[in-house]
């Protein structure tokens, strides 16, 4: 709702599998969004499994001042992972320090065990920091949709392994 709308709006009526729909130019590329906010309460991996039909991508939060929001993470990523789509895991609430459970270190390891982008951040404070959250998916899913060649992963890829390339020779000329 904050990504949409750019207002925090501390309660609201939660209503289940709701869709948005809102649209954003991300370099330069205009984008149609629709989002699906999933509760994942009682019925967390039915509503998953039926989502997962559709989304190309999820951004996942956990709160870290609820430790057993981040031990969920690692379950839902293998759901997720059925379908290759892309993620991005954010750890949301960073303004209530005094009640952290869970540290930044914490939830960049886990998401470069996971290989998955990692945000933190507060919904509540930061509407930037959410709108680049959802912009990080958004090219994520974009790259994953190009031909391969033109894909900056693959393109990342294949400029690393000619640097190392490039070292290896260098180091055998000397
Ligand atoms: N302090 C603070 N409170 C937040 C933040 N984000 C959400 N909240 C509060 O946390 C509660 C849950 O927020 P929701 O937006 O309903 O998030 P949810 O993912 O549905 O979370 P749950 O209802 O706890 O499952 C609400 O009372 C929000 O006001 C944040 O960044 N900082």
């Amino acid at each position: 709702v904050r990504f949409i709308t750019r207002r925090f709006i501390g309660e609201y009526d939660h209503k289940k599998e709701v869709t948005y729909r809102c649209s954003r130019v991300v370099d330069q590329e205009a984008v149609d969004l629709e989002i699906l906010d999933l509760a994942c309460k009682d019925n967390c991996a039915a509503s998953l499994e039926a989502s997962l039909r559709w989304a190309d991508g999820f951004l996942l939060l956990y709160s870290i001042t609820q430790r057993l929001s981040f031990l969920e993470v690692p379950r839902l990523k293998k759901l997720i992972d059925q379908t290759k789509q892309s993620l991005v895991l954010v750890a949301n609430k960073a303004d209530l320090e005094i009640g952290r459970e869970v540290t930044t270190e914490e939830g960049q390891r886990l998401a470069k065990d996971l290989r998955c982008g990692f945000r933190e951040l507060s919904v509540a404070e930061s509407f930037l920091a959410v709108e680049a959250a959802g912009s990080q998916l958004i090219r994520l899913v974009l790259d994953q949709q190009r031909p391969l060649p033109d894909r900056r992963s693959y393109m990342l890829t294949v400029r690393h392994a000619l640097t190392r390339k490039l070292t290896r020779s260098k180091t055998m000329q000397w």
